[in-house]
């Protein structure tokens, strides 16, 4: 009953193993550390450092570890890199994949739950978008990703597996327990820009775009807790091995936040004022992204537990703080004080 977690060294992934082994579940991490990091990895889960297209090495951690199901976070996540170089974008998340699941199938994994992410929508023509509507990327990322959703389908019904597509909206926040967070130096998130600059770890954060048919202009963003989306995972988990059904599911609040929010929730909740400079559009942004969440409240029961910006707010702060520190060689910041949270204002 073993969870390979692929990219369990990376940002989502690492919170994953964290969910799980809260959950008391065994689990071992396949990552190449191409973008993730050895130390988010917590002591005691074993770490296999390679290539999910590696048949050979995915054999072997399959038999070695007993793995029953894959949850499936390796992949590149740059959306205007893929569109610089589609055909590693495809190499990575597509070809890749369909090794992976391949593995699996020889292997005789029973459930698979795949990291999917908004973008398979493209420009939605309705917002909140639900998972009925049409897919249609813009981008080699949306495209890639949309592809390997289509290989799952395929090959649950042909071999028998079971799976969750689990389509992300905008992934932000941290561990409230300080265990993990986004480490990775070239992030290009709006929350983590919007925190180092807060911490005065870059000079100025760039709004990309103002006239946008949104109130204030800036594109709005549908903001879900790293640690929610994990409890969505292990929900999806259970599901998928008490014999539910396969599922396509967005995870998202249902509730977007305008660029110009979350600036003003970054400087609220720091107490930091930061200089904000207006830039021009960045390519392939749709002006509002908001999911449809019936689906994975009814399938799954999901509730979300973290879903105040504030609260992601401070968690993202947190971990930037909490960077600085071991950067510095210093101690590092206490769990989170749970009151801290509740006694948070709600933002909007
Ligand atoms: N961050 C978001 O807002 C968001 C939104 C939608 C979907 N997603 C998806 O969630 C998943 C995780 O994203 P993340 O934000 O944690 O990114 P991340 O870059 O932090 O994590 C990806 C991990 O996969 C590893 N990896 C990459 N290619 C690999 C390979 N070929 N073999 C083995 N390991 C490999 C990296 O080293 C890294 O640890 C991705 O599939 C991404 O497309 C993310
Ligand atoms: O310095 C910055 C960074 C971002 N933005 C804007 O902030 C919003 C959010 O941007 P970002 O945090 O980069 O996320 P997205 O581009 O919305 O993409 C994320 O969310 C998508 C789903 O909604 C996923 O598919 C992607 O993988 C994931 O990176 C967008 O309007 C950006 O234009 C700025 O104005 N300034």
């Amino acid at each position: 009953m073993t969870v390979l977690v692929t990219g369990g060294a990376g940002y989502i992934g690492s919170h994953m193993v964290l969910a799980l082994r809260d959950a008391g579940r065994a689990v071992v991490v396949l990552d190449d550390l191409s973008t993730g990091f050895r130390d988010l990895v917590p002591d005691g889960v074993p770490l296999v450092r390679g290539d999910i297209g590696d048949a050979d090495l995915v054999a072997a951690t399959l038999a070695g570890h007993g793995v029953t199901a894959i949850v499936h976070f390796a992949g590149s996540i740059v959306v205007p890199d893929s569109v610089k170089d589609p055909l590693g974008y495809y190499l990575n998340n597509t070809v890749k994949s369909r090794a992976l699941l391949a593995a699996a199938v020889a292997g005789g994994v029973k459930h698979f739950i795949f990291s999917s992410t908004a973008a398979v929508y493209g420009e939605p023509e309705t917002s909140p978008i639900d998972e009925t509507a049409a897919t249609a990327p813009i981008s080699p990322y949306g495209a890639s990703k949309l592809m390997t959703e289509w290989m799952l389908r395929d090959t649950a019904a042909a071999h028998g597996l079971t799976y969750a597509a689990l389509r992300y909206f905008n992934v932000a926040g941290a561990d409230p327990q300080r265990r993990a967070g986004q480490s990775f130096p070239r992030a290009t998130h709006l929350i983590k820009l919007a925190a180092q600059a807060a911490l005065g770890e870059r000079p100025y954060l760039e709004i990309f775009g103002e006239d946008y048919p949104t109130p204030d202009g800036t594109c709005i963003r549908d903001y879900v807790h790293v640690s929610d989306l994990a409890r969505a995972h292990l929900l999806a988990l259970e599901h998928l091995e008490a014999g539910g059904e396969s599922l396509v599911a967005n995870c998202g609040y249902g509730r977007g936040y305008s660029v110009r929010e979350v600036i003003a929730a970054v400087k609220r909740v720091s107490g930091i004022d930061f200089p904000v400079l207006k830039a021009a559009r960045r390519p392939g942004d749709p002006a509002a992204l908001v999911a449809g969440v019936t689906r994975i409240g009814a399938t799954l029961g999901f509730r979300p537990a973290l879903d105040h910006l504030d609260t992601i707010v401070a968690d993202a702060l947190a971990w930037e703080e909490q960077l600085r520190r071991r950067r510095d060689g210093a101690a590092p910041l206490a769990p989170q004080d749970e009151s801290r949270i509740a006694a948070a204002p709600a933002a909007g």
